[in-house]
């Protein structure tokens, strides 16, 4: 097993398929924002949750030279971190969703969400809230790459706006982000690098 706590910068995908798409071949790099376009159903969700081993596939991914086949699927993941439009939520309180509580207290200004929602019941969060919750709860220091499935789709103008900011921060701490939006304006906004994927394959447009 290789060493996971090197300074991984790059996320290389090789070959990634299942048996109705890809094979995929991209990369990553540590601070940018790939964005990937396509109209829907053609598989950008399975794409990324490919990535993160949640649904079944072949070929590698690679973290540096560390290839995910030679650690556990756990480990995997809190390197590299899918995030859905439509989180599951396990238990009662949003508190108990977190990594980092420290860190989500102090980012939860920066979302224009109040203090008090750590305390709060899931079921008692807006789906803005719950969308926004999402993506903080997943952040820890371990985490190298996020995939972020159209996290802003539930969110106003404003509050898109401000996920946008936590996302070029995240990447200016290092973090690389791999993002899928329908959002034109905001692949304009953040993207570093622009795929659009279509039932035949995965091309650059930027
Ligand atoms: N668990 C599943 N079992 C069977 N088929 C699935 C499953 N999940 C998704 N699909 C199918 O795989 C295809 C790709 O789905 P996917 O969710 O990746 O699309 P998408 O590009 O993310 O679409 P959207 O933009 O609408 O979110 C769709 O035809 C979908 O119906």
């Amino acid at each position: 097993m290789g060493n996971i706590e090197g300074k991984s910068s790059t996320l290389s995908i090789q070959g990634l398929c299942n048996f109705q798409q890809g094979p995929y071949f991209f990369e990553v790099r540590k601070g940018d924002c790939v964005v990937i376009t396509g109209e829907s159903g053609v598989g950008k969700s399975i794409l990324l949750r490919m990535i993160a081993d949640l649904i079944p596939n072949n070929g590698e991914v690679y973290l540096n030279t560390i290839a995910r086949s030679s650690i556990s699927p756990t480990m995997w993941r809190k390197k590299v971190t899918y995030i859905a439009s439509e989180s599951g939520w396990w238990a009662k309180h949003v508190k108990d969703h977190v990594r980092d509580l420290t860190l989500v207290q102090s980012l939860l200004n920066k979302l224009n969400l109040k203090d008090t929602l750590l305390d709060a019941e899931i079921q008692h969060l807006s789906t803005g809230e719950r969308q926004r919750m999402a993506l903080l709860r997943a952040l820890s220091s371990e985490v190298e790459f996020l995939l972020l499935d159209e996290v802003t789709s539930a969110l106003d103008p404003d509050s898109v706006l401000l996920v946008e900011q936590l996302i070029q921060e995240l990447q200016k701490q290092g973090k690389g982000i791999l993002l899928v939006s329908h959002n034109m304006e905001q692949v304009r906004r953040l993207a570093t690098r622009h795929y659009h994927l279509t039932k035949e394959t995965l091309k650059i447009v930027l």
